[in-house]
This record gives structure tokens, sequence and C-alpha cells, in this order.
């Protein structure tokens, strides 16, 4: 039994493949390499070049491969840039995870993981947001996953086709073996932004929005490190394998960090007072997003990097190689 990872030469796919490979799991990548990097797919994974709307190679894939269950990463996932081009969204989102769900259906895949994210809950107000709670997303990249969610779920019921839906609140960090790291260029996440900040590749760090109703004014999130993630999808794999039910969880901490608490962690672990300019609030920020986190813990996931410090300290290590690697 093979699984597939589309989008696993991006950045938390990477991860992903890492995390399977060290549990002995034989892992195929597909990615179309439009945001990922051939080089960040370990060399023990199959890599296929392709595109998941392209159902041909998919079922050719599935059938060589013997893969019974597919971890779907591949998608755009710039906020902003969604709001510019809402139907390249749909297409490359929504529309081509239906062909893959189609396919998954046809050649009889047993499980179905799904990156999911806390932007479908929109501008949801509570403290902590559970999974049940009203789904309102307030832009197309959350559209985007919020159809793809029912199409699963309806996959299900009419074909039986068995999901795990993840919703990830903010992904940060980087592999502490250094194997794999936030590669995007251009990022505009916010702890890889602070750590550029910090190593003199950005001029300075501007904070979007002081005046939001949070304890400092500044927007909280609730930051997950990327291999804790990671682990959560292998958790969600394995209840599904043995008969788990399908399932909705959101992936986070359950506690939160407010811009200006991160960029103070940043200076303090890089040991840099970089420049930071209070700005006006970035478009479609929520004020603040933190996840009830008992659904994915009942599965026995039990996060091992819940630190700020060791994530910002993660970030920072991966920027420095990443400018290795591009003066060599
Ligand atoms: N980064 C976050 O904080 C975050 C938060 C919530 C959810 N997510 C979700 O996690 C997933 C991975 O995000 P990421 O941060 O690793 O992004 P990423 O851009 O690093 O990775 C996405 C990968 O998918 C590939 N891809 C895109 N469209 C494809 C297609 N049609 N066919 C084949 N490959 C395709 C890209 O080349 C890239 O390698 C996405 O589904 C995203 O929506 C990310
Ligand atoms: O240079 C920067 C970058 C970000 N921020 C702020 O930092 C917070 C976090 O921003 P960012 O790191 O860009 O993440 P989000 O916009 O919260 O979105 C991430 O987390 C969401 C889930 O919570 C996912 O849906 C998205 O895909 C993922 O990009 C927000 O308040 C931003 O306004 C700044 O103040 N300055």
């Amino acid at each position: 039994m093979a699984v597939l990872v589309t989008g696993g030469a991006g950045y938390i796919g990477s991860h992903m493949v890492l995390e399977l490979l060290d549990a002995g799991e034989e892992v195929v990548v597909l990615d179309n390499l439009s945001t990922g990097f051939r080089w960040a797919v370990p060399q023990d994974a199959a890599f296929v070049a392709g595109d998941v709307g392209d159902q041909a190679l998919v079922a050719r894939v599935i059938e060589e491969h013997g893969i019974d269950s597919i971890l779907h990463f591949a998608a755009k996932i710039v906020v902003p840039e969604s709001v510019t081009d809402p139907l390249g969204y749909y297409f490359n989102n929504t529309v081509k995870t239906r062909a893959l769900i189609e396919t998954a259906v046809e050649k009889g895949i047993r499980n179905f993981v799904f990156s999911s994210t806390a932007a479908v809950y929109g501008n949801a107000e509570a403290p902590l947001l559970g999974e049940d709670m009203p789904l309102a997303p307030i832009n197309p990249y959350g559209r985007s996953k919020l159809m793809s969610e029912w199409m699963l779920q309806d996959a299900h019921t009419a074909h039986g086709l068995r999901y795990a839906i993840l919703r990830y609140f903010n992904v940060a960090g980087a592999d502490p073996k250094g194997r794999s790291g936030q590669s995007t260029p251009q990022a505009t996440h916010l702890i890889k932004v602070a750590a550029q900040a910090a190593l003199g590749q950005r001029p300075h760090l501007d904070v979007f929005g002081t005046d939001y109703n949070t304890p400092d004014g500044t927007c909280v999130r609730d930051y997950i490190q990327v291999n804790d993630l990671a682990r959560a999808h292998l958790v969600a794999l394995r209840h599904l394998r043995d008969g788990g039910e399908c399932a909705i969880m959101n992936c986070g901490y359950g506690h939160g960090a407010s811009v200006l608490e991160v960029v103070d962690v940043v200076k303090r672990v890089s040991g840099v007072d970089f420049e930071v300019r209070l700005s006006p609030r970035r478009p479609g920020d929520p004020a603040q997003l933190v996840a009830k986190v008992d659904r994915i813990r009942r599965l026995g996931w039990q996060p091992q990097h819940d630190s700020l410090e060791e994530i910002v300290d993660q970030a920072l290590r991966w920027e420095k190689a990443l400018a290795g690697r591009k003066a060599a």
C-alpha cells in the first residue's frame, strides 16, 4: 500500500513526505511544481511531475504504485491573490479537486485526507473556534476550500469515499533536522517575513493593524509547527485505515499569539532589533483565529513543538540555509 501526496514538493507537503518516510510508508509525490521545488522531495519518495486535474495521469499513478490513500495538499494558497484571481483559485483548488475526487472514487481509493484551512470560519468572533461553528469564508481562497470539503462529504455519502478534513490554523517553522522549510520566494507569512527582516533580507516589518479588538490591538493567530501538523495527518490516516469514522478536525495548539508578541520573540531569538512599522490593517484579516483542538487530540495526537521560541528558531535556521543555497 502506497500513499499519494499531492503538492508534496511544497512547504507542508514536503514535511508530510518526510514524516511518512520516517514512519516506513511508501510515498509517491504528484506536483506540478507551480510553487513547489523538485529538490524539496526526498530521494526515497517517487516523484511524478503533473497536475492533480489530469485524470488519466492520476489513474495511472494509482494503478502503477498500488495507492490506497491520497493526502491532498496541492493548491494555490495566497489569500489576496484569490481576491484578484478568484476563477483561477476555483479552477485550481475546486475544479481540479473535483477531478481528483472523481478519479479516487473510480479507482477505489480507500482514504482521502484533505488540507483545509481556518479560512473557512471567516470572521468568527468566538475565542476558540470549534469545527461545528457556522462556516462563512470571507475570501475566494476559503470558499474554494469549503466547496472541496462539501464535495468530499457528498462523495462519501454517495460513493463511500472515506475522508479526514484537516483545517489548519497558521503553519510555521521548519523540520528540526533541517531537511525542509518554507522556501516560497515573496512569502507573506508573518514568521517567515519577520525572520527575513531579522536576517537583513528585508528592510523592515510592517505590523498590519494595531486597532483590533485584541489585548494589544494586533491580530491573534494560533501558530502550529509544520512537523506537528504533518503528524496530525499520520494520526488521521491511521484512524481511517483502522476503520474510524470520517472526521473534520482543526489543527492548531488551542492558544494564540499576537503579531507584536511574534515580533518580540523573533527579535529575542535572533538578537536583532529590526525596524518595525505600525501600518494600516491588511484587507481580509480576521482579528483572532484560535483553534479548539479536542477532536484531533482525542485521536491521540500530541504536539511536540508547541513553543513559539522553537518555531522561530527553526524558521531563522531555515532562512539562513536558504540564503546559503542561493549563494552556492
Ligand atoms: N501554509 C499555511 O499556513 C496553510 C494554512 C492552511 C491551509 N494550508 C493548505 O495546505 C496546503 C499546502 O500549502 P503550502 O503552504 O505547503 O503551500 P505550497 O504552495 O508550498 O504547496 C502547494 C504545492 O502544491 C503544488 N500544486 C499546486 N497546484 C497544483 C496542481 N493543480 N497540481 C499539482 N500540484 C499542484 C505546488 O507546486 C506546491 O508544491 C494547501 O492546500 C493550503 O491551502 C496552508
Ligand atoms: O508582514 C506581515 C505579515 C503578516 N502580518 C499579520 O500577521 C498575521 C498572520 O498573517 P499571515 O502569516 O499572513 O497568515 P494569515 O493571513 O493568518 O493566513 C494563514 O493562516 C490561515 C489560517 O489561519 C490560512 O488559511 C492561510 O492560508 C495562511 O496564509 C495577520 O494578522 C497579518 O496581518 C503582519 O502584520 N505583517
